[in-house]
């Protein structure tokens, strides 16, 4: 089979990549990726200013997947742009992840972007759940809006945005309805972490990370089936849009699945973290193995084709 891929109208040798936050916050994890089979890749979400996040224990494993509490540690926009600029962009795809801490943080990242004429691809992050005091822009449609208006006005080329997950119907429809205005935003990814879960640790009758008491963003098997509503409900709802798929992938059973609802590519981030970056070659031996089963040729015969009842 031919796990063959297009994004943007650009060809991509298969729909992997890496989720903002796992395996890219400095140049050494991107390089790795940039090595791996990964067919693009994306940093970590950047601020203004170098950050060292939140205090440790801020990420803990999981049997069923991970919680963390990172607080957005990164170096700052100025060293992913230097990264831009020396990414070999005929090798693959690089995505900028951007979530400044407010909206004129965002807009000064942006305009650097847009300044330095790159291909790389700018991929919005409304959704980080994990700065304490800071209420999330997904989850505060009237600012979504805002923010999307004045990116698209000030970046004026195809963008993507980074969504939390939703649960409720309105919020699908409404925040679909905001999306489709916006004729450069070019891709949604669904999902981020699903925000402020609590693990509690039975023996020592604790929470297990330091952050915010214990709150965290969950990610893992814990979310697919609610990755996956998301993204589903994104291709129904936005039919102009690409969408990415992230959240839950461990298998290439996982990543046909996100294929099957809709997405274009696929993003992983906890069982990338655990396994490291020669998860891709496994996901796309695995994808290619269950095509093969199914007796699917190309991505195409089967991508946005899931059933109902
Ligand atoms: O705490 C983080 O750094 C973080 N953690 C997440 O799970 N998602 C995000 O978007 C971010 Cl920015």
């Amino acid at each position: 089979p031919d796990l063959g891929t297009e994004f943007l109208e650009r060809p991509l040798a298969n729909p992997l990549m890496n989720a903002a936050g796992v395996w890219c916050t400095l140049a050494a994890q991107l390089d790795a990726l940039a090595d791996s089979e990964a067919a693009a890749i994306v940093t970590k979400s950047c601020t203004l200013v170098r950050r060292d996040g939140n205090p440790e224990p801020r990420y803990r494993a999981l049997p069923l997947g991970s919680i963390n509490s990172m607080g957005l540690p990164n170096e700052g926009y100025l060293y992913y742009l230097d990264y831009a600029a020396h990414h070999d962009y005929d090798h693959k795809p690089l995505f900028v992840s951007v979530s400044g801490l407010s909206l004129d943080d965002n807009l000064t990242i942006v305009a650097a972007l847009r300044d330095v004429v790159l291909p790389a691809l700018l991929e919005i992050n409304l959704s980080c759940p994990n700065v304490p005091g800071k209420a999330q822009p997904g989850y505060d449609f009237e600012a979504m809006d805002e923010l999307l208006a004045e990116v698209a006005t000030a970046y004026r080329r195809p963008f993507g945005v980074k969504l939390p997950p939703y649960f409720d119907f309105a919020h699908f429809d409404t925040v679909a309805q905001i999306l489709n205005r916006y004729e450069h935003l070019a891709f949604i990814t669904c999902i981020n972490s699903v925000g402020n879960a609590l693990i509690i640790d039975t023996g020592q009758e604790s929470a297990v990370i330091r952050p915010k008491d214990g709150f965290g963003g969950l990610g893992g098997d814990y979310v697919l089936p609610t990755a996956l509503a998301n993204v589903n409900a994104f291709h129904r709802r936005c039919p102009t849009k690409t969408i990415i798929g992230c959240g839950g992938v461990r298998t290439g059973e996982h990543v046909f699945q996100h294929l099957l609802a809709g997405a274009t590519l696929v993003q992983v981030g906890t069982a990338l973290y655990e396994e490291g970056p020669g998860i891709f070659q496994r996901l796309a031996r695995e994808l290619a193995e269950l095509m093969a089963h199914k007796g699917y040729r190309r991505i195409d015969e089967f991508r946005g084709r899931l059933k109902t009842l």
